[in-house]
């Protein structure tokens, strides 16, 4: 079966998840070149194979909120390869969670893990639990009555979750209690764990950090540097927060971040102070907005922040958040580089919009794989039960993220044959990550 008719196949029989259809199109346009030039992949019908999880559990999660009311939700572990290592993916807890969402993360998580060149395989899980304006107490309980649901699917060699959206250190703590008193075992079988009971130095930071080192790479690749550069950043979240802190320190300008509720600028940029504020503030759960009566800048509600202007956007808060309009605004405001923090913050028209006025363009796969990349560097420490200092785990980041831009800038030039000169970010990382994967699969046979 040809990728395209895999695909009309996933078409019609998953027309209700369309977010999970965009992300395997995207690496189905891409991949086509290797794909045609390995028939051993078709004959081991590897793209129809891949873009059906090996399985996904379903459970409903009770739990009792603060006022002793049963409440009732939903959850998900969409298991989607171990052809390269344990199952391993985040944990997201928001309203939109449905299966759709969670078979695209889990999808994209594939190529992305391949992509760090470290042992894991992809997954992703999560609930539409909503934890917005939820109590301590209510978010221990729920996560409580979550781990009672997800534990006999997972184990340290087996499938390894961590945090994502609505999920920090708190409720990875919350999670790995319960599944320490479920199971009495102690070991890696969540990472993002906290510094002093198995987590590891840098999980937090490493995602925002490693999508400007990333970053740091294209600009290199253009004979450009950071220093002086506005930056655009969407989201005040884990991503975004650490993004901006390491643009800063590296001598970029960043003028805004953003939540659900609108957009903060401040065209002085934003330094350590203010970064600090801001993480305090939305470990708070108190508004982005209040930074103007501290700090000065203007709040933009209900506003997304691209309709101002910039060189470097790294859009770092959820799925599909840049539609084509707003890449239209990206490209008339002076972007020039675009570097997702975020899974598919960019419709596929909005890549089609600034990949066609050559704005280079570093999809969230290879360009957010830091997190996942410490979080693996996580699980190897938890196994020899020796930890590295903040420098040894920054070190070897900068080394994964540089192999990840160096390995898509080479399958660039080797398969991307429209546009010489441009270096093609999204087919390289796609035909790296799918690949390894792909090889793996044949090596093994017909077994996932
Ligand atoms: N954490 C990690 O290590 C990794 C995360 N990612 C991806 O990065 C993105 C952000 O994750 P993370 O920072 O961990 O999550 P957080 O929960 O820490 O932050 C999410 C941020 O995005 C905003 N946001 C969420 N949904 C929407 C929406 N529908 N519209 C506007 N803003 C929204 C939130 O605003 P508000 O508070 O108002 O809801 C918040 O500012 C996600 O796509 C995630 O999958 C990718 C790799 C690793
Ligand atoms: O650290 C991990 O295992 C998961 C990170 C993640 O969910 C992601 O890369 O999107």
């Amino acid at each position: 079966m040809s990728i395209s008719q895999a695909i009309e196949k996933i078409e019609a029989r998953y027309a209700h998840q369309p977010e999970f259809i965009q992300a395997v199109k995207e690496v189905a346009i891409t991949i086509a070149p290797l794909y045609d030039s390995h028939p051993e992949y078709d004959a081991f019908k590897v793209f129809e194979r891949l873009v059906e999880p090996d399985r996904v559990m379903g459970f409903r999660i009770n739990w009792e909120n603060d006022k002793g009311v049963v409440q009732v939700n939903r959850g998900w572990r969409v298991q989607f390869s171990n052809a390269l290592g344990p199952y391993k993916g985040g944990i997201r807890f928001h309203p939109t969670v449905n299966q759709s969402v969670l078979k695209f993360l889990g999808f994209e998580q594939i190529f992305k893990n391949a992509l760090t060149g470290l042992p894991m395989g992809g997954a992703k899980g999560g609930s539409d639990f909503d934890p917005k304006g939820k109590s301590d107490n209510e978010i221990r309980r729920f996560c409580y009555a979550f781990m009672r649901e997800l534990h006999p699917y997972i184990n340290k060699d087996t499938d390894v979750p961590a945090g994502d959206i609505g999920v920090s250190g708190r409720e990875i703590s919350y999670m790995f209690a319960m599944y320490k008193n479920l199971t009495r075992e102690y070991g890696g079988v969540l990472t993002g764990k906290g510094v002093g009971f198995g987590g590891s130095l840098m999980r937090t930071e490493a995602t925002g950090y490693g999508a400007v080192y990333f970053l740091e790479n294209m600009l290199t690749a253009q004979n450009e540097r950071i220093d002086g550069k506005r930056v655009l950043v969407s989201g005040a979240g884990n991503v975004s927060l650490h993004a901006a802190e390491k643009a800063h320190m590296l001598g970029g300008v960043v003028v805004t971040v953003s939540d659900s509720q609108g957009t903060l600028y401040d065209g002085a940029g934003l330094n350590q102070e203010k970064i600090n504020w801001l993480k305090a503030q939305k470990a708070k759960s108190q508004p982005l907005a209040d930074y103007v009566a501290v700090y000065g800048g203007e709040w933009f509600a209900g506003q997304k922040p691209w309709h101002i202007k910039g060189d470097i956007a790294i859009p770092s808060a959820t799925q599909n958040e840049v539609n084509e309009d707003d890449a239209k605004l990206m490209v008339e405001n002076g972007i020039k580089y675009v570097v997702e923090g975020a899974n598919m913050p960019l419709t596929a028209e909005a890549i089609d919009h600034i990949r066609l006025h050559r704005v280079h363009y570093a999809p969230g796969k290879a360009a957010n794989a830091g997190g996942v990349a410490v979080s693996g560097l996580e699980m190897s420490q938890n196994s020899v039960r020796q930890y590295k200092t903040f420098e040894e785990i920054d070190a070897r980041l900068k080394v994964i993220m540089k192999n990840i831009h160096d390995g898509a800038a080479e399958a660039s030039e080797k398969y991307h044959q429209t546009d010489k000169g441009y270096i093609d970010y999204m087919t390289g990382a796609n035909i790296v990550g799918f690949k390894r994967v792909a090889d793996a699969l044949v090596a093994y046979g017909i077994l996932n």
